[in-house]
């Protein structure tokens, strides 16, 4: 299979972790920004995680570079734009894009200016590439749960306008869906969709609690149900739907190494997975490198690929007529 010609949904992409490492120094020299280094290669070399990082946290390091150059309507703008370019460019035809808005105030940018400026981004990129958006928002569990009622407060205004979920990301500890119960629920009160970044870290059972106490839909990752009967179960009878970013996942030793992954097990087993990329710069790959990964890795083929497609089709927070598309390409 040529992957890269393959049509593909993109479900798991921070827009923070996925800014091209040219653009950081054209808006780093635009905006008078110190950076490591203006050389295109050891910007990389500072962007990329490599694969021998320890743990997500030390993965997480990777995105304060980034957002130093993420605190303007125009930059925000651009950056979006350019993402959507680069996953259009490999066929991708659908892919939502989260990001955390209140990484992005810091230069005096309100919330609504913030989320604004993403979704003209990707609305521009939609008119002059074959490829459709939606955006997630999200909320940094490491902050006080007030930061996420006014994550979803703020971003409301914007549902049916290309926001469409909301998210708990960074750091994981065991037992973080507690705080964050009544946010969320007003999320989805509003109409907000729910994913959940969870079961990333070792703990199985923080998926088990995003799916029953804030509803979530889909898992960022998921990848710790193995270690969780309960959790396991919950999401195969449930059919949440698992958003798997393997490269991220031996990086941030969500896995040892990638023949250790068990999404094939996942896949086989009933559970609705979806191959995604969660941050293109920070883990060096693309949509086309994670299929040809997985692909070449496992014993899959087409029809494994058309099942996972479907599978991202479906669990797309996306309106009918743009699933209807979805399922034409293939
Ligand atoms: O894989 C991840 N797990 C938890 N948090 C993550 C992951 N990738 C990116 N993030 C965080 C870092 C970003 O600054 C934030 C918003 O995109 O989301
Ligand atoms: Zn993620």
């Amino acid at each position: 299979m040529n992957y890269s010609k393959m049509p593909k949904i993109e479900l798991h992409c921070h827009l923070d972790g996925s800014v091209r490492p040219e653009t950081i120094i054209d808006l780093a020299k635009k905006d008078g920004i110190h950076i490591p280094s203006f050389d295109r290669e050891e910007m990389r070399g500072e962007l990329i995680a490599p694969l021998d990082c320890e743990s997500l946290d030390e993965y997480l390091e990777k995105f304060s570079i980034p957002n130093d150059v993420m605190q303007s309507k125009e930059n925000l703008k651009r950056i979006t734009f350019e993402l959507y370019e680069d996953a259009s460019g490999e066929n991708v035809k659908y892919m939502e894009v989260r990001f955390a808005p209140l990484l992005h105030t810091r230069k005096g940018l309100s919330v609504e200016e913030i989320i604004e400026s993403v979704i003209e981004g990707m609305k521009e990129a939609e008119e002059q590439f074959d490829i459709k958006g939606n955006i997630i928002l999200c909320c940094m569990r490491t902050m006080s749960p007030e930061s996420a009622f006014e994550v979803v407060e703020k971003g409301k205004n914007f549902l049916g306008k290309g926001v469409v979920a909301i998210d708990l990301c960074a750091s994981e500890e065991e037992g973080f869906c507690r705080e964050f119960i009544e946010p969320i629920a007003l999320a989805r009160e509003y109409g907000y969709r729910v994913t959940i970044h969870a079961g990333e870290t070792g703990i199985g059972r923080n998926v088990l609690e995003a799916v029953e106490w804030l509803g979530a839909e889909r898992i960022g990752h998921g990848v710790y149900i193995t270690d969780c009967p309960e959790a396991y179960q919950v999401v195969k009878e449930k059919g949440i739907v698992l958003e798997i970013c393997p490269t991220s996942n031996v990086q941030t030793k969500a896995v040892e190494e990638f023949r250790d992954h068990p999404l094939y097990d996942f896949h086989r087993d009933g559970i609705k997975i979806t191959i995604n990329t969660d941050n293109r710069t920070v883990s060096d790959t693309t949509m086309t490198k994670e299929c040809e990964l997985v692909w070449g890795e496992f014993a899959m083929n087409e029809e494994d690929y058309r099942a996972i497609y479907m599978n991202s089709v479906e669990a797309a927070f996306a309106s009918d007529e743009v699933k209807a598309g979805l399922r034409r390409y293939l």
